[in-house]
């Protein structure tokens, strides 16, 4: 078996390097000072050394230098951070095979090493088959509440949280709303050495700007008008385990700063308190925009962006992973009808055909709305298309109508209902501005793709308000 050396004084980088490289088929030395490395050296001869650039005791140059001369054949890559690259660089010229660059990307560190031993005629290992049925957690692992995808991009993601999990990095899991980012999260403190510890989750977009201080660190009675007795914050609540920030990009820019403190110094003070509190909580942000971008856009400090960003996971939406779409409608009914003591049994056809087929804004969530509300009116044993909502069984038209001039060619009120004229004509004056509102949105949706954080950029609107637009127009079409 090949041997790979892992030199970093970072455990946590050790041992998701360890975990990742075993599992693709090699044997793996870490160590974590260039003292132990050398001296390791001396004795061993391994076919490829990975070392971090900055080692406690010793620079990845000096490092190199020594390994050289006691193996000068060994291949040698450098780990780096984004701030060290040039003095990467420099060490190639002194024989290092390449450098990569933190955050780690597990597909960029098999690459590069396949590089250096192809160059050495080394055949790289075939990975460690993973029995899927088996590697994946079954749906039952994570509680009946919650299932495994199965198309490749979920088992992609159940990969990258099988890797980072046992860890202690921050983790930024980008997705659109819906998409299942704090279930993500959960699972991460799930199968993490804090899992019996708390998991807080605070939404950054829903927090008032005035009150996220409060909500996050806590405040002693009487330290503003309104702070009647003491409040313990979120970050103290999850100390020891976890704290996801939803929306992250969200937050004001003051409490940014109060943030990074935390972040840095892994202590901190309630409003109005003058106690340090030490924190050992591990952090977990979500975004639906990229964060590098907020931070170039000076909306997010640059500074949390690297902090946080140890290692990302990206969510692709429920339309880019139609495998997993049935898969999810047949477990949200399954949920419902134990909780509504029903026994639907399944969807007819076309209700598959239209749930593949349909763009899913809100992605799960909205699948699990749409199912549950079916679920609720269908009598039979399979759920039909009538029980469907509007505009999922009409999205078709209403996308192609957008574009027509005639407004006339749409028909406003769903196909299952047939009311008297007066009625339909008192409701459609009712719903006027709602109808406005809502073909804005659609438009304004398909500008840009379906991703609701930019249509509300566009609108100048919040995301919430795009939600509240889309759910009220489904309810009253529905009534
Ligand atoms: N793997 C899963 N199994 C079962 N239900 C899921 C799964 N992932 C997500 N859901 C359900 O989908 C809904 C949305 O998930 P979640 O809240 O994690 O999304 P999100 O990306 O964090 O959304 P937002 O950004 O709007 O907060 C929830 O009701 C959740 O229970």
């Amino acid at each position: 078996m090949l041997k790979i050396l892992v030199a970093d004084d970072d455990r946590d980088m050790c041992l998701l390097l360890q975990r990742f490289l075993s599992r693709n088929g090699f044997e793996v030395q870490t160590l974590h000072t260039g003292k132990k490395t050398i001296e390791w050296l001396q004795g061993n001869k391994p076919d490829l050394i990975l070392c971090d650039f900055r080692l406690e005791d010793m620079n990845g140059d000096e490092l190199l230098k020594k390994a050289k001369e006691l193996h000068y054949e060994v291949p040698f890559i450098i780990i780096t951070g984004y701030s060290d690259v040039k003095a990467a660089v420099d060490v190639m010229k002194h024989g290092a095979f390449d450098y990569i660059t933190k955050p780690l990307f597990p597909d960029e560190i098999l690459l590069t090493i396949k590089k250096a031993l192809a160059e050495k005629n080394i055949q790289t290992p075939a990975p460690v088959r993973e029995n899927t049925e088996t590697a994946a957690p079954t749906p039952t692992a994570l509680g009946s509440e919650y299932i495994h995808g199965n198309t490749a991009e979920f088992r992609n993601i159940l990969k990258q949280i099988d890797l980072v999990a046992p860890t202690n990095y921050s983790v930024v899991i980008y997705g659109e709303s819906g998409s299942g980012k704090e279930v993500i999260a959960r699972e991460i403190h799930a199968r993490s050495r804090r899992s019996a510890q708390p998991f807080v989750a605070i939404d950054c977009g829903a927090m008032s700007k005035e009150l996220a201080g409060s909500e996050m660190f806590g405040h002693e009675k009487g330290s503003f008008t309104g702070a009647l007795n003491q409040k313990t914050g979120s970050f103290e609540l999850a100390n020891g385990g976890t704290i996801f920030l939803d929306e992250i990009a969200n937050l004001s820019y003051d409490i940014q700063v109060s943030l990074l403190r935390v972040v840095q110094e892994r202590k901190m003070r309630r409003v109005g308190g003058v106690k340090d509190i030490d924190l050992d909580v591990r952090i977990i942000v979500a975004s639906n925009e990229k964060l590098w971008d907020a931070a170039h856009k000076g909306k997010f400090r640059e500074d949390l962006f690297h902090r946080f960003n140890e290692f990302s996971i990206a969510v692709p939406p429920l339309r880019d992973r139609k495998g997993d779409i049935l898969l999810f409608a047949r477990h949200f009914l399954e949920i419902t009808n134990g909780e509504l003591g029903k026994n639907v049994r399944g969807f007819s056809p076309e209700v598959e055909d239209i749930f593949l087929n349909y763009v899913w804004f809100g992605n799960l969530r909205e699948l699990k709305n749409v199912v549950k509300r079916a679920t609720l009116l269908t009598e039979g044993e399979r759920v039909e298309v009538s029980s469907l909502p509007f505009e999922i069984t009409h999205f078709e038209k209403l996308r192609f109508d957008q574009g027509s001039e005639s407004k006339d060619a749409v028909d406003p009120l769903p196909p299952v209902m047939t009311e008297p004229k007066k009625e339909k004509e008192f409701k459609s004056l009712k719903t006027a501005s709602l109808d406005a509102e809502y073909e804005m949105v659609l438009k304004a949706l398909e500008e840009v793709d379906f991703n609701k954080s930019k249509a509300a950029k566009l609108l100048n609107i919040d995301r919430k308000t795009i939600y509240n637009i889309l759910n009220q127009y489904k309810k009253i079409k529905q009534l």
